[in-house]
């Protein structure tokens, strides 16, 4: 078997590692890189039985991709370019777990335990308390899109509607804004951010002023609306690379971890970084010292078998077996029982007042909350430690093994 790459010249050496290499080596199938120019025949020529690709822009590769696949329909792309490309949409991202959150339930033993009549108080008490523990609700922030022409009060108008209070963020419609947008943005996103009204920042609490422009340039814009001033100067373009269309989403309080769940086709695994806190929108501008590894207490961190759940469910939803997701744990979380007993992985949690995800942190459940607020194709998985192995694992399992 052959797996090919396609990437830009930056994540090529980062994807294409000697530990990558030498874990497909072990499984009996090679890796090469495919020139993300070249047409379908010359792709085709290199004898490729499996293409993973990850070009932000498109310049046509992904109709090439599908040609080829036309022309040789045993081919596997990874992913389905169509599904490749939804993913750049925040709200398409988001879409598997906004209308209806997802309840998972770590086993279903524990969702049948209080049916036992027999069972003493004391018993029923402590396994509810256990079922609380094992269960999750899994929902997104509630998030309105603000389109270009709109006034700051029919802007106004959508926030309250949708229960979304300040602070809010802003993040660009696309997650893959044109370099076009970016450039010569910083200088406007530091003048917002004096104002203090709508400030833009880098997505990361550890940044210095110059950090930040760099990760904006870069075209992971994000800003905070501190007050419902700033939705005059957001309208009228004052922070370029946030410029309608924009995600108006909730700020929601969760501490100061945030986990990525990186998701290998079945293999998962979970990380713990440092996040942005209230602390740091509030000095939206300034540099913090927060540890990039996330070190702290992870008392918090989701349980195994619900992020598997929660992976197949997307998996499934967004058709992607690369991918990661970027999840919060609310703040103030109510330990509420929950009236109803439902099955695992039913999915009939109590729906949020907004129609697009959960505006508040006090929503009644039975069990823990959490949030996803990003999900994004194809990440550096040489970060994560053993990811490579599971990726070599999971181009395997695709194929019949062919001596290189
Ligand atoms: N709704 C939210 N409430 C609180 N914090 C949030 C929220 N959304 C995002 N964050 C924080 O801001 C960070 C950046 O947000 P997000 O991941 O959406 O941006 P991004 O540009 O897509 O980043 P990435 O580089 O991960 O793709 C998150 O990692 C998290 O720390
Ligand atoms: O480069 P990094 O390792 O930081 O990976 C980041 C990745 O960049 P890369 O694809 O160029 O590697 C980003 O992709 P684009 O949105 O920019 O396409 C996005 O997926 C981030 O979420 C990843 O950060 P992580 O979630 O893993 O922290
Ligand atoms: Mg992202």
């Amino acid at each position: 078997m052959r797996v090919g790459f396609i990437l830009l010249d930056k994540k090529r050496p980062r994807v294409l590692t000697p530990a990558l290499s030498a874990a497909a080596e072990r499984h009996g199938f090679s890796l090469l890189a495919l020139d993300p120019a070249a047409d379908p025949q010359q792709w085709a020529a290199q004898g490729v039985d499996v293409i993973v690709h990850k070009v932000p822009e498109d310049h046509g590769l992904d109709a090439r991709l599908v040609a080829l696949q036309a022309a040789q329909p045993q081919l596997l792309l990874l992913d389905p370019p169509a599904a490749v490309r939804a993913l750049q949409h925040r709200e398409a991202m988001l879409a598997p777990l906004a209308g209806q959150p997802l309840l998972l339930r770590q086993s279903a033993s524990s969702a049948n335990a209080c049916s036992q009549q027999q069972q003493q108080q004391q018993q029923q008490q402590q396994q509810q308390q256990q079922q609380q523990l094992e269960s999750c609700i899994i929902s997104v922030p509630a998030q309105v899109t603000l389109l270009p022409g709109s006034t700051a009060r029919q802007a106004a108008a959508q926030l309250a509607a949708a229960g979304i209070g300040l602070p809010a963020l802003l993040k660009p419609l696309s997650s893959m804004p044109s370099d076009a947008a970016a450039v010569g943005s910083a200088a406007a996103a530091a003048a917002a951010a004096a104002a203090s009204r709508c400030s833009a920042d880098s997505q990361v609490p550890n940044a210095t002023a110059a950090a930040a422009k760099a990760a904006v340039a870069d075209g992971h814009a994000l800003g905070v609306l501190l007050e419902e001033s700033g939705l005059q100067q957001l309208l009228d373009g004052a922070v370029p690379e946030l410029a309608p269309p924009v995600v108006v989403q909730q700020f929601v309080p969760h501490g100061e971890a945030l986990y990525k769940l990186y998701v290998i086709g079945p293999h998962i695994v979970l990380t713990r970084r440092s996040t942005l806190t209230l602390q740091h929108i509030q000095q939206a501008a300034a540099a913090a010292t927060a540890a990039a590894d996330g070190s702290g207490t992870d008392a918090g961190r989701p349980a195994v078998v619900l992020l598997q759940r929660l992976a197949a469910h997307l998996r499934q939803t967004l058709q992607l077996s690369l991918f990661n997701v970027d999840i919060i744990a609310p703040e103030h979380q109510q330990q509420q029982q929950h009236q109803q007993q439902q099955g695992p992985d039913d999915p009939a949690a109590p729906k949020s007042s907004s129609s697009v995800g959960d505006s508040s942190s006090s929503s009644s459940s039975c069990c823990r909350r959490f949030l996803v607020v990003d999900v994004n194709f194809f990440p550096g998985f040489d970060k994560v430690p053993g990811a490579e192995q599971l990726f070599a694992d999971f181009l395997a399992s695709l194929g019949p093994s062919i001596p290189v």
